[in-house]
């Protein structure tokens, strides 16, 4: 049963399609993100998966179809003001070079909060205690941090306006690999204390399955599997779903009738569901 109903939608695909030129990129994409989910999406490079994520704050126009948040379509609403309410954060540093760390962060809540500078103030500091940044490096420049710190303050900055939507293109994509998991283990608890809705682009099926709550997989611009990560490790649907968690089987060195050991929550409850199979 289908119990997704209109008002706890996020976000919604209707039969969107786009195209540029002669080349088909999204066929007729229909989608719908409930409130409060963790939507990793992976897929063969030029999948759409970074086409599907611009729609959403509409730095990409569908070439038919709509897009939905919050049950009005993006089309009706002004860019900058539905910008306001979405972060987005994406990979390498997107900071305003010439601002500290501390200006970058205060950046949107400062046009939104004008008057108020002090609770602007003691949200910039609440978010880099979020992200695991101390508060030493906010008179510092971009140039003056490493590639893990300044990753972590553009997060902090996607979240500063307290957005309820956060859209992430492979935003740990350029770091090494103990801050890329001490990023995913940050941004897995930040999903859980707010309760945003994320749209999370990656290459890296491990990734996906460990921080979606729903994994959604895209391949030639078609949805190929729209599930929880169990799911797509127990029953893919299609033989590239089947392709991909064999390199996730393999990546973690496990039998194929095993599953990932990895420490990750996905894999766990896919274990569980293999197990009661
Ligand atoms: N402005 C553009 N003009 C023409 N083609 C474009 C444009 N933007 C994207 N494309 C093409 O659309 C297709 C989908 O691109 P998109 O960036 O959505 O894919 P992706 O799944 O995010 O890819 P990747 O995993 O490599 O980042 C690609 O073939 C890309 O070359």
């Amino acid at each position: 049963m289908n119990t997704t109903t209109t008002s706890n939608v996020a976000i919604e695909y209707r039969d969107i399609c786009k195209s540029y030129g002669e080349k088909s990129v999204l066929e007729h994409l229909d989608l719908k993100i409930p409130r409060g989910e963790f939507v990793t999406m992976i897929g063969s490079s030029g999948s759409g998966k970074t086409t599907a994520l611009k729609m959403v704050n509409r730095l990409i126009e569908p070439t038919s179809g709509d897009v939905l948040v919050d049950g009005r379509n993006v089309r009706d609403v002004d860019p900058i003001q539905l910008r306001r309410n979405i972060g987005y954060a994406i990979q390498g540093s997107v900071l305003f070079p010439h601002m500290t760390v501390e200006d970058n962060i205060s950046y949107v809540p400062n046009l939104l909060n004008k008057r108020d500078h002090e609770r602007t103030r003691k949200a910039v500091r609440k978010w880099m205690d979020i992200v695991g940044l101390p508060d030493d490096l906010l008179e510092r420049y971009p140039s003056e941090l490493s590639g893990g710190q300044q990753q972590r303050v553009g997060i902090a900055r996607a979240l500063a306006a307290s957005p309820d939507i956060l859209l992430m293109d492979e935003p740990f994509g350029a770091v090494d690999e103990i801050t890329r998991g001490q990023l995913q283990a940050e941004i897995a608890r930040i999903h859980r204390k707010t309760g945003i809705t994320v749209m999370f682009v990656t290459h890296d099926i491990a990734e996906a399955l460990r921080l979606g709550t729903r994994v959604l997989v895209l391949d030639a611009g078609k949805v190929q599997q729209y599930s929880a990560p169990e799911e797509i490790l127990a029953r893919p649907a299609t033989a590239f779903v089947e392709q991909l968690v064999l390199r996730q089987r393999h990546a973690c060195d496990l039998p194929e009738d095993q599953l990932c050991a990895c420490n990750h929550s996905g894999a766990a409850r896919a274990r569980a569901a293999l197990a009661a199979k």
